[in-house]
């Protein structure tokens, strides 16, 4: 899962919210909720001022970003829903910087447009927005500005738009990116937890919580289609002894080696658990009774065959295993009892042996 965390595509995260921050979606909708009123407030304003042109294109802008909330309301289409937003933002900054709306003192809006722009895209599109924006605001306070627009400002400032804009971008940057590499350790801290939540932390395989639950799923599979499965619990062979004889991390050793043994004789559909202390359940999904009779009796061999190299020389050992396939209505308990006590009559009539 870690592995998964470290791919983690930039479009994919900027989009993952951790508990508690606002979703996408719900941060466009109340943006627009609050430019709406405010844009037709502007409107009403500029018609004071006898301007011809800015009414109807604030009105337009206000229907366009109310239609695109709307759009996302009826379709819960949120990729549609935040590009149209960044257009019509994009857009409408783009007017009130080379437009003189509310005698050029709106272009203090412009402030809004990074923090916005990083929050609800990708990082590289907040990079590519800030830059194509400073750019353009340098554009216009130069002058081949003052010859494409009539922009009312002052020399300072000018100044201190440019270095106060630039100064606003470059920090939602850093504060962008630091909270990006936050969400990853969260992302990797859930990955791991995760995974130690399912799996036993000597041998890797699934914990007996997970082989549980890949045993629920697996039955209610067979339910629906009847696929037969099968269960197959393996006991290492008078493990006590080896604890005895050799040492507790010889045994955890030897429980290792047994693992890795399953993992090379199993098929990747297979779940592999370690269900106790040297007692391992395999689950065999759409394996019938004489092949998974086969399987274990491979797997017994292969064991058999495997060794573990101490201080003392090399050990081996064997297991004995009960095999169990699924009948009936059965229930996982019952399919359970049976193994076990197949495992039993393996033990008893002298181990190193498979019983079905
Ligand atoms: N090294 C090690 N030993 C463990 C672990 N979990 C359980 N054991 C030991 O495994 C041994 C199991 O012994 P028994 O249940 O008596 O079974 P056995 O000696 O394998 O004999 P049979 O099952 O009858 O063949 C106990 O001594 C446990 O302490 C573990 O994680 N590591």
């Amino acid at each position: 899962m870690s592995q998964t965390t470290r791919n983690t595509p930039d479009t994919e995260l900027s989009q993952f919210r951790v508990k508690g921050e606002i979703p996408v979606p719900v941060l466009i909708n109340w943006l627009t909720t609050v430019a709406v009123p405010l844009l037709v407030f502007f409107a009403w304003r500029s018609g004071l001022r006898n301007d011809p042109v800015t009414p109807p294109l604030l009105i337009g802008f206000a229907v366009m970003l109310a239609a695109n909330s709307l759009v996302y309301w009826l379709s819960s289409h949120k990729t549609l829903q935040r590009r149209g937003f960044i257009a019509l933002i994009t857009v409408l900054f783009t007017y009130l910087a080379i437009h003189a709306v509310e005698d050029g003192s709106a272009i203090l809006w412009l402030f809004a447009y990074p923090p916005i722009i990083f929050y609800i895209s990708e990082a590289r599109v907040g990079v590519a927005a800030c830059s194509g924006g400073f750019a353009a605001v340098i554009l216009l306070f130069s002058p081949l500005g003052d010859m494409l627009f009539e922009p009312p400002y002052s020399s300072s400032f000018r100044l201190t738009m440019i270095f106060a804009l630039g100064f606003e971008m470059v920090t939602c940057y850093i504060l962008d990116q630091s909270r990006r590499r936050s969400k990853l350790g969260l992302l990797k801290l859930a990955a791991d937890f995760e995974y130690a939540a399912k799996h036993d932390a000597l041998t890797g395989l699934a914990n007996r919580r997970e082989a549980l639950s890949q045993l629920d799923a697996e039955h209610q599979r067979y339910l629906r289609n009847g696929r037969l499965f099968s269960v197959v619990l393996l006991d290492i062979d008078l493990f006590k002894s080896v604890n005895d004889n050799y040492g507790h991390h010889v045994g955890d050793e030897l429980i290792t080696l047994v693992a890795q043994t399953l993992r090379e004789q199993c098929r990747k559909v297979d779940t592999l658990a370690r269900w106790g202390g040297e007692e391992y359940l395999i689950l065999l999904p759409e394996t019938p009774s004489e092949q998974a009779l086969q399987t274990a009796d491979r797997i017994r061999q292969a064991i058999s065959e495997a060794s573990v190299n101490t201080g003392q020389g090399l050990i081996k050992t064997t297991v004995s295993a009960g095999v169990a396939t699924i009948r009936r209505s059965e229930s996982i308990d019952r399919l359970l009892q049976r193994s076990d006590e197949a495992l039993y009559q393996a033990k008893s009539e002298g181990r190193n042996r498979v019983c079905g």
